[in-house]
């Protein structure tokens, strides 16, 4: 029965389905409100009372003008002309008219002074509540899993909800718009009601399909956006590489720019063909509807004149109703507009609190072990597996590996190998997806991530070169002690990073990167030093450098490891390199292959097993002889 129940729904709850689906997104309304709410109360507040002060505004003016041109039509009735200004005034009659132009003329420059108030207030409103928005996101983003960052899907989402802070940072504003629309609407139809009633009836059932027609076309509009979001990224990637300094060299050396405009064409087109398809049948439907609101007005306008001409009615209340209906009219159909716009922007909000909502999949235990200070045995690989989201092979697959305290570990291995992954694993950016990683006998997992991290200094190959200055492209390893020059400059001498800030226009100060003017850019190996200086900089006891060396020259390579050995006294060193200059002085030495440890041992006892290590080995050596 309750299969039967959901497969065939009832028709209201299929209708209320279908107003949930249409209405649904204004959810999100409360949340933005409290949004601008926390951002700044009194600014929330003045925007609210502004338009509340403004919205009655409108009718009283009609009224007003109703009372002048009533007082006018009775008065003119075998009045003489006023001889002078001072009869004028002596005249009641004159002088009510005058009052009530007068008193008409003060609300409308009430009305004209309360609306540029009311967009002052909410610029800055805004504008706060955009920033304040974008911190929110950039804290969250923060809690999130490296492996979200990699999905596309979470990707797609982030650039949506970063494109609704950029480009719909007040939707708040509009609310509050609407709400006094709402009441100035409110206030003239009572006021018509009061002459009326039909009459708003009308208007109302006039402007109902206009309203429902643009949901529709809402709910369209946005349904593209959203399928369209890999496609609007891949476009802005093709522009970013068209245009972005980081790519010109290669762009221009291998005349890559034809092709990739090319690209962005096809993308750009076909975008263009679907938003002009939509906007069409929007502008034609929406096209018919409005004449439907116009029809409805001018039926209106004839009964009140012929109302009018027949006595029922005054000039004036024909002032008061055409003025007060044509008002309305454009308010309705303004306000329908504005609401079916919203519910359009709310479903962008979607996005936006949908990101928010997003939670690590990473646990994090609520009562996590103390961090063994110092490490005593080191980390234990168990039968580890891991496979990337969505990937069909096993990065890593039944990796046993014991990373001894104390000791400088080498990893070698081919490309592919896993050598990142068993780092990525060590630093928990990932859990295994199958085994676990012991610490000192216990599970990694047991662990506060965020504690581990900080125990743990990375140096990734694929290091971030921040166009921030050199000192703060060290400091970001500890970015707490980002003044602590000290300890800045001994991060720097020990990477051997001191001589390239040395060369610097404004040593540490000096801003490096491309991306500003003020920037200084450096060649790679001389990155390469401040991010070693970055690890040197967290003096944490465990060190993991992932090709720490890959662009460094000979010398600097020799004496990095020198270093390198000097400094990672007792502590726990993991290095991968290619290079087995470097590699051979390891303690100990584990070649991967296809995600599984191959061999393991010292360099002597590696080349005497004559296995896969002395194998390369002998590869890159020869090629030095
Ligand atoms: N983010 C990712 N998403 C999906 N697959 C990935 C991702 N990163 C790496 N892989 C895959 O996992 C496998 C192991 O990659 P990993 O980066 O650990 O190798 P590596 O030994 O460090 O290689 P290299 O010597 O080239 O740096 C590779 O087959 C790679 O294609």
């Amino acid at each position: 029965m309750r299969r039967a129940v959901r497969l065939f729904p009832s028709a209201t709850a299929r209708l209320r389905r279908a107003a949930a689906a249409r209405i649904g997104p204004f959810r999100h309304l409360p949340a933005l409100f409290r949004l601008a709410w926390a951002t700044n109360r009194s600014l929330t507040l003045a925007s609210i009372g502004l338009r509340l002060a403004r919205a009655a505004i409108p009718a009283l003016m009609l009224y007003v003008a109703k009372l002048v041109v009533d007082t006018v039509v009775a008065g003119q009735v075998g009045a003489a002309p006023p001889a002078s200004v001072s009869d004028w005034l002596a005249t009641p009659l004159l002088r009510r008219v005058g009052l009530l132009i007068g008193a008409e003329l003060a609300l409308a420059l009430a009305s004209d002074l309360l609306g540029r108030a009311t967009s002052l207030v909410d610029a800055v409103l805004a504008e706060m509540t955009g920033n304040a928005t974008t911190l929110r996101l950039m804290a969250h983003a923060a809690t999130l899993d490296l492996a979200q960052f990699e999905d596309p899907a979470v990707q797609d989402g982030l650039e949506r909800a970063r494109r609704q802070v950029a480009w719909r940072a007040n939707p708040m504003g509009q609310l509050l718009g609407q709400l006094q629309d709402g009441l100035t609407a409110l206030s003239l139809a009572l006021a018509v009601v009061a002459f009326l009633p039909w009459l708003v009836a009308l208007l109302v059932l006039a402007l109902i399909p206009a309203f429902l027609n643009e949901l529709h076309f809402n709910r369209q509009g946005y349904r593209l956006a959203y399928q369209r979001s890999p496609d609007r990224r891949e476009g802005d990637y093709m522009r970013q590489l068209g245009v972005g300094a980081e790519s010109a060299k290669e762009i221009k050396l291998f005349g890559l720019s034809g092709y990739l405009a090319e690209r962005f064409r096809l993308l750009a087109h076909r975008a263009l063909r679907e938003n002009t398809h939509l906007a069409r049948r929007r502008a034609v439907a929406g096209g018919l509807f409005a004449s439907l609101g116009t029809l409805a007005y001018y039926l209106a306008y004839l009964v009140i004149a012929l109302r009018t001409a027949t006595g029922t009615l005054t000039l004036g209340d024909l002032t008061f109703l055409s003025g007060a209906f044509l008002r309305l009219r454009g308010l309705v159909e303004g306000l329908l507009l504005g609401l079916s716009q919203l519910s359009g922007q709310a479903q962008y909000l979607d996005d936006l609190f949908g990101f928010l909502a997003l939670a690590p999949r990473l646990s994090t235990p609520e009562h996590p072990a103390p961090f063994p200070t110092p490490i005593r045995d080191g980390f234990v690989f168990e039968a580890v597996g891991y496979r990337y989201p969505g990937a069909e092979r096993w990065a890593v697959r039944d990796l046993s590996l014991t990373i001894r305290a104390g000791e400088v570990l080498a990893l070698v291995g081919e490309n592919g190998s896993g050598k990142t992954t068993i780092v990525k694993l060590l630093a928990r950016l990932y859990d295994p997806t199958e085994g676990r990683i012991l610490l000192d006998g216990r599970d990694l997992r047991d662990f506060d991530p965020n504690v581990l991290r900080t125990r743990i200094g990375v140096i990734f190959q694929d290091f971030v070169r921040f166009d921030l200055t050199a000192s703060e492209n060290i400091a970001v390893g500890r970015i707490a002690a980002r003044t602590d020059t000290a300890r800045i400059e001994g991060a720097a001498g020990r990477a051997l990073a001191d001589t390239v800030v040395a060369r610097l226009p404004a040593g540490y100060g000096q801003r490096l990167g491309r991306r500003f003017e003020d920037g200084v850019d450096l060649s790679g190996g001389e990155w390469q030093k401040l991010a070693i200086a970055r690890a040197y900089m967290r003096e944490s006891e465990v060190l993991v450098m992932d090709e720490p060396t890959a662009a460094l020259d000979a010398r600097a390579e020799a004496e990095v490891f020198a270093r390198l050995r000097a400094l990672a006294l007792g502590r726990t060193a993991l290095l991968i390199s290619h290079r087995f200059s470097s590699v051979r002085r390891a303690d100990r030495i584990v070649v991967l292959g296809s995600g599984q440890v191959q061999e393991a041992g010292t360099h002597e006892e590696l080349v005497c097993n004559a296995g896969r290590y002395a194998e390369l080995f002998e590869l890159q050596a020869a090629a030095y002889r």
